[in-house]
């Protein structure tokens, strides 16, 4: 391997102890306690690991956390109605609802329910718009995540040829958006793409967001090239069991990169940490209080 791991699981802790370094200030200084509601309609063991998960750091980071778990038949007016609940609930400053949803319910229809203010997934529309035409936002915490730590590697990302495979809502477009912002070329690949993996070669910086177990492969990496890894694929393991894998073939892409992260340990625990981060700057915009900084895009 000649590429430079991206350590994304400290970079992630990093960013918890600046969010619990400021969640203590805000208390001490104003009485503020920033409160997050996570919403899971159904029982996915996964999703439910992942709830927990983001609970626990919640709560690590001094903040408040409001679980609310529903049946997978709960109705759509009941899921609006707790929406309207946590919307008008001065203690939520942030509301994620997990998503997929059970099929019955309308995704769109759900999270634009959402107050845009306390939208810290940064899917409702009105957040979509503001990010799209470079106005504040909250932005979707996956990229938001990608983002820093491409700061991090490369200081300033401007001119750099950005692809970014993967064309979905919550990941592939708003990545487009912020590495335009950063002044990269970006082009989005995506399944209909031609020669794709040339495409990708011309690449400085590689996003995968695909949900294809290592696709990406070391002849489609630019020697030198800066790759993401979005994807969080469980395999059958050789020999029974299973484990995490990513959108890249890690071991061939880390022979030609020149900077690569992990999966698990890379994206992962960075979209957790943006989420609280989120959770962070809306608890502010609510109070009229200044953001925190390094922590937005
Ligand atoms: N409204 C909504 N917002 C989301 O952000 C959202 C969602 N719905 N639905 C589900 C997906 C999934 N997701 C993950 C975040 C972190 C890890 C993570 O930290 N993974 C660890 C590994 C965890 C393990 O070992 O299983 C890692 O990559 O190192 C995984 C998955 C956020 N999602």
């Amino acid at each position: 391997m000649t590429a430079r791991k991206i350590d994304g699981k400290a970079f992630a802790a990093k960013v918890r102890a600046q969010v619990a370094t400021e969640v203590s200030q805000l208390k001490a200084a104003h009485g503020i306690t920033p409160g997050l509601a996570v919403v899971l309609v159904g029982e996915d063991p996964a999703s439910e690991v992942y709830v927990r998960n983001k609970g626990k750091q919640t709560i690590e980071c001094g903040m408040a956390s409001f679980e609310h778990k529903l049946a997978a038949d709960t109705s759509e007016s009941a899921l609006l109605d707790l929406i309207s609940n946590l919307n008008n609930d001065p203690q939520v400053h942030g509301i994620l609802v997990q998503l997929p949803l059970p099929g019955h319910l309308n995704e769109d229809l759900v999270i634009n329910a959402i107050a845009p203010e306390k939208d810290v997934d940064g899917f409702h529309i009105s957040n979509v718009g503001l990010l799209a035409t470079g106005q504040k936002a909250m932005v979707p915490c996956t990229p938001l995540g990608c983002l820093m730590m491409l700061r991090e590697e490369h200081g300033s990302l401007s001119g750099m040829n950005a692809v970014v495979v993967g064309r979905s809502n919550i990941v592939g477009k708003p990545m487009a958006q912020l590495l335009l912002r950063d002044s990269c070329t970006v082009t989005i690949a995506h399944s209909r793409t031609r020669d794709i993996e040339a495409l990708c070669r011309t690449a400085d910086i590689l996003v995968a967001a695909v949900g294809r177990p290592q696709m990406v492969t070391g002849d489609w990496v630019k020697p030198g090239a800066t790759v993401i890894d979005v994807g969080i694929n469980r395999i059958e393991k050789e020999g029974g069991g299973t484990r995490l894998v990513g959108d890249v073939d890690f071991d061939s892409a880390a022979e030609v990169a020149g900077a690569i992260t992990p999966v698990p340990g890379g994206v992962g625990p960075m979209t957790i940490a943006c989420l609280l981060a989120n959770t962070l700057t809306a608890c502010c915009r609510a109070n009229g209080l200044p953001e925190p900084e390094g922590l937005t895009a």
